[in-house]
């Protein structure tokens, strides 16, 4: 039996003159795997700050882990937004320690298994760390929480198409004992599609197709042929 974890009943959203978000109904279910995908400014970033409540709509109704998003709902979602920064000048293991104190959910040693799965050097600062290490810490700040809900925003950008192979695999480890649900938004549909249980594709603020992603495959071939038939 399927519960939803999310429920988006005709979310708007606007911004002056542009509608980032339009009438978007839609609904994650428990444990799911969930890939958000769509081209620039199809409103995947706004819809996840809508989840995380930085967002509000403007009109519909939006629940999640059954109820409004609030500081509530936040401290059982692990959130990457699509600019992350770190601006303290930390080594990665300080930022675990940080971690361990500030962040609900956060395990110290899970971060420091992903950190040596993912290949990022402990004792570096984050002033000397490249785009692609730092990307490595933010995802380890969040995949490394026991919390209900992973919300990540374009987790692998910054990371080379070498790496993200063995990144992959170490998020599909971090996930896999847990009973957690991940939002992932993405460009990246090859490398990440095998993550993906469901697929919603976003387009001008609304849903445009949504299914399950191994039903998609059989009538598609691949999400990835799918997003190029849908323009992504
Ligand atoms: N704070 C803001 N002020 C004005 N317009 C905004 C703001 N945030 C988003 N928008 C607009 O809303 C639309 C949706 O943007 P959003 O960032 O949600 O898209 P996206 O699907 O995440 O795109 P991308 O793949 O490029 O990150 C875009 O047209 C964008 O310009």
């Amino acid at each position: 039996m399927t519960e939803p974890i999310i429920i988006a009943e005709q979310i708007s959203k606007s911004y002056g003159r542009k509608q980032a978000i339009d009438h978007l109904s839609l609904t994650i279910e428990k444990g799911s795997v969930t890939g958000i995908l769509g081209g620039n400014g199809a409103g995947k970033s706004t819809f996840f700050r809508m989840i995380t409540g930085l967002v509000r709509p403007d009109s519909g109704r939006l629940t999640v882990l059954g109820e409004e998003p609030g500081w509530r709902t936040n401290s059982q979602i692990a959130y990457l937004p699509d600019r992350a920064r770190w601006y303290g000048n930390y080594t990665a293991e300080q930022t675990f320690d940080w971690g361990s104190n500030i962040l609900p959910g956060f395990e110290k040693s899970e971060a420091l298994r992903l950190a040596e799965l993912m290949n990022l050097p402990l004792d570096l600062k984050t002033e000397g760390m490249s785009k692609g290490q730092e990307a490595r810490l933010m995802l380890i700040l969040c995949i490394a929480r026991s919390v209900p809900l992973i919300v990540l925003d374009e987790p692998f950008s910054g990371i080379d198409g070498s790496s993200r192979e063995r990144i992959i695999e170490a998020l599909i480890d971090a996930i896999s004992e847990k009973e957690q649900t991940l939002l992932i938004s993405t460009h990246e549909i090859y490398e990440v599609e095998g993550l993906m249980d469901d697929v919603v594709f976003l387009k001008d603020g609304a849903v445009q197709l949504t299914g399950n992603a191994e039903k998609l495959r059989t009538e598609y071939g691949s999400i990835y042929d799918l997003s190029k038939k849908m323009g992504d």
